[in-house]
């Protein structure tokens, strides 16, 4: 079992001051930055935005990991791109053609990530699993941070390493929702090598965060 990436959400950081934030948790050894950004219509909550990811660039050089939870998707790849995102992750349900997406996020030199919510089957990525970067698994229902781990989605995770071992390609697995020191362990044992982490990562404020993040990489 190897030691697992941690892309801490900054949905839980201090919206007040974002940037200096996001240096602390570099800082505290986050490996890549997670940014949530929800529409209010995909997802019932309104985060941030492209002009928002633009600003934090300068603060960090770790991966920014660009989760959109947000629909249409497409008409907004090429400012989150330009903004910065390094990885781009978007939901199927979020338009109608997925396949076009994971190429529209390629050809603008991005990584490409497929999320899947809770209630959506492995299944989905069987015609996707070959020309994407990553795939992460929603571990609670998009929409907000601070919710309980949904333990259905160990399963999907172990379906999900298995697909990704037979295509013999580097495609990370990423687990959202709910990850603390307990289910950190469970999540690496079922094949996840990244872990997104808000609350688990901003508790106790900034004296805390890289114990925090080394908490959540412990896996012995
Ligand atoms: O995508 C998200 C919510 O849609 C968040 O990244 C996720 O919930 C992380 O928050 P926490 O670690 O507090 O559960």
């Amino acid at each position: 079992m190897s030691v697992p990436l941690i892309s801490p959400s900054i949905l839980s950081a201090d919206f007040a001051r974002l940037g200096e934030e996001v240096r602390a948790i570099d800082a505290a050894g986050a490996d890549w930055i997670h940014v949530d950004v929800m529409d209010g219509h995909f997802v019932p909550n309104i985060t941030i935005g492209p002009m928002v990811v633009k600003a934090l660039r300068p603060h960090t050089a770790k991966p920014f990991d660009v989760h959109l939870m947000i629909s249409p998707v497409d008409a907004y790849l090429e400012a989150f791109a330009a903004a910065g995102a390094d990885i781009i992750t978007f939901h199927p349900e979020a338009g109608p053609h997925a396949h076009r997406t994971v190429q529209a996020i390629k050809a603008l030199g991005k990584k490409a990530g497929v999320s899947l919510n809770p209630a959506t089957p492995a299944k989905m990525l069987d015609y996707l699993i070959d020309d994407i970067d990553l795939v992460l698994v929603m571990s609670v229902n998009p929409g907000f941070g601070g919710q309980s781990f949904i333990s259905s989605q160990l399963r999907k995770i172990e379906a999900i390493r298995k697909m990704i071992d037979k295509t013999g390609r580097d495609i990370h697995l990423e687990v959202d929702g709910g990850v603390d020191v307990n289910t950190a362990r469970l999540c690496v044992d079922a094949g996840a090598d990244v872990l997104v982490a808000g609350t688990a990562t901003f508790k106790g404020g900034p004296d805390h965060y890289a114990a925090n993040i080394a908490a959540l990489k412990r896996i012995d």
